[in-house]
């Protein structure tokens, strides 16, 4: 599909030629190659995820348009290769994009969301951060799942299955410096939601394992992605009469699976974000996503009750259709944002974190990822609403 640039300063384009190369180099959904292309004319790259014939090129197709194709890979592929490209649109500021969205917004409705990775027994940081060593990686490797194993005794993955919610306190020690040390990174990488702030007022990011590692924090990225390895290992998988075939790489067996990157979200003075479902019910009655569990890393030292930012949890409100209705009936608990704090729950209970309230300018930190279980959600797509408004609005320069 065609993305029109209108007018084309050469500035302008070796911009999107930069943004392009940067993109594919950054990004481990892409991988350059040999025999990916560099030219005046624009550039291509690998999607070593859907196979070795998967290419994406940028080119300039006339003085005006620029012209992004997708060949050797299904229809499902070119919907997530799409989605990605939709993500990064910031970077190709000045571009019309409305092409990419109405593509992004197809496969959304049509498609079910991504499956996730293979959560390997013993988690395996080589696939992640391929830059290191096997010698480091085996280490790391072997130390998180050593520190799960220690975190998750019976006692802990009973009280997860009857209430629904565990906490585990002391799971890992930050240092302040590396929490601090995010701020840089929502700075560069980060951005509000599109959730509307009367829901969220927090700022995300999404970090990979060498991102984690530029922070000082790849131990606690290891830890939470050890977890799902260890569950799949550990807890005997009953699939219900209502399970869906298992949707690859998630199996009977082994049914939870791990994104690629860690959620850190920040909470600034009055911060909040409303009672809502990770994985809520959608109008069908199916689930809006793959996300089963839910795992939060808390990252700030010295917090208090009066400085507020609890995350308030629902029990047993799963299977809630509003908000309103699972907080008027639930009753909830207050877990605070303590350091060093794992908190682990089912991402269908509904929860909110109160406002931060500490009055000292400090923010509150977190680290989330998501297991998702892609056999066993019973989502079919994610509802895209392409009018959604002001979604776009900083697009163009
Ligand atoms: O930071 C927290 O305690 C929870 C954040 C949350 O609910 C979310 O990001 O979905
Ligand atoms: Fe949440």
């Amino acid at each position: 599909f065609p993305l029109l640039v209108d007018p084309t300063p050469a500035s302008v384009v070796r911009r999107l030629d930069d943004a392009f190369s940067t993109l594919v180099s950054d990004d481990y959904f892409f991988e350059k190659s040999a025999d990916c292309t560099s030219s005046a004319k624009g550039s291509s790259a690998k999607v070593p995820l859907f196979g070795s014939s998967a290419l994406v090129s940028f080119r300039r197709a006339t003085p005006d348009s620029f012209l992004l194709t997708v060949s050797g890979c299904t229809a499902e592929q070119f919907g997530w290769i799409c989605v990605k490209f939709y993500e990064e649109r910031r970077k190709f500021k000045g571009l019309n994009h409305s092409g990419l969205r109405r593509a992004t917004a197809e496969h959304f409705n049509s498609l079910p969301p991504h499956p996730g990775y293979d959560a390997h027994a013993p988690w395996s940081v080589t696939d992640a951060d391929p830059s290191m060593t096997s010698s480091e990686t085996d280490l790391a490797s072997e130390a998180s799942a050593a520190l799960v194993r220690s975190l998750f005794p019976d006692s802990v993955l009973e009280e997860l299955s009857e209430e629904g919610f565990v906490v585990i306190d002391d799971a890992f020690s930050t240092s302040p410096a590396a929490a601090n040390s995010l701020t840089e990174h929502l700075t560069e990488a980060a951005k509000r939601t599109n959730q509307s702030v009367s829901i969220r007022t927090d700022r995300v990011a999404f970090l990979s394992r060498s991102d984690a590692r530029s922070c000082g924090l790849q131990s606690e990225y290891d830890m939470l992605m050890a977890v799902a390895p260890f569950l799949n290992d550990n807890v005997l998988w009953t699939v219900e009469k209502s399970s869906h075939a298992p949707v690859s790489p998630g199996t009977a067996a082994r049914p939870l699976t791990n994104p690629r990157n860690i959620q850190v979200a920040e909470y600034g003075e009055g911060d909040f974000y409303a009672t809502h479902s990770d994985n809520g019910l959608d109008e069908g009655g199916g689930r809006r996503n793959y996300r089963y569990l839910t795992y939060i890393y808390y990252l700030n030292d010295g917090w208090s009750a009066s400085d507020g930012g609890a995350l308030r949890i629902r029990r047993r409100s799963g299977d809630f259709e509003t908000m309103e209705a699972a907080a008027a009936c639930c009753d909830f608990e207050d877990v605070l944002p303590v350091g060093g704090r794992l908190l682990v729950f089912d991402s269908r209970l509904a929860h909110e974190v109160r406002p931060n309230v500490n009055g000292r300018g400090k923010i509150r930190r977190a680290l989330t990822l998501w297991a998702t279980r892609p056999e066993e959600s019973g989502a079919r797509g994610e509802v895209w609403d392409e009018g959604t408004e002001g979604e776009d609005k900083d697009e163009i320069d």
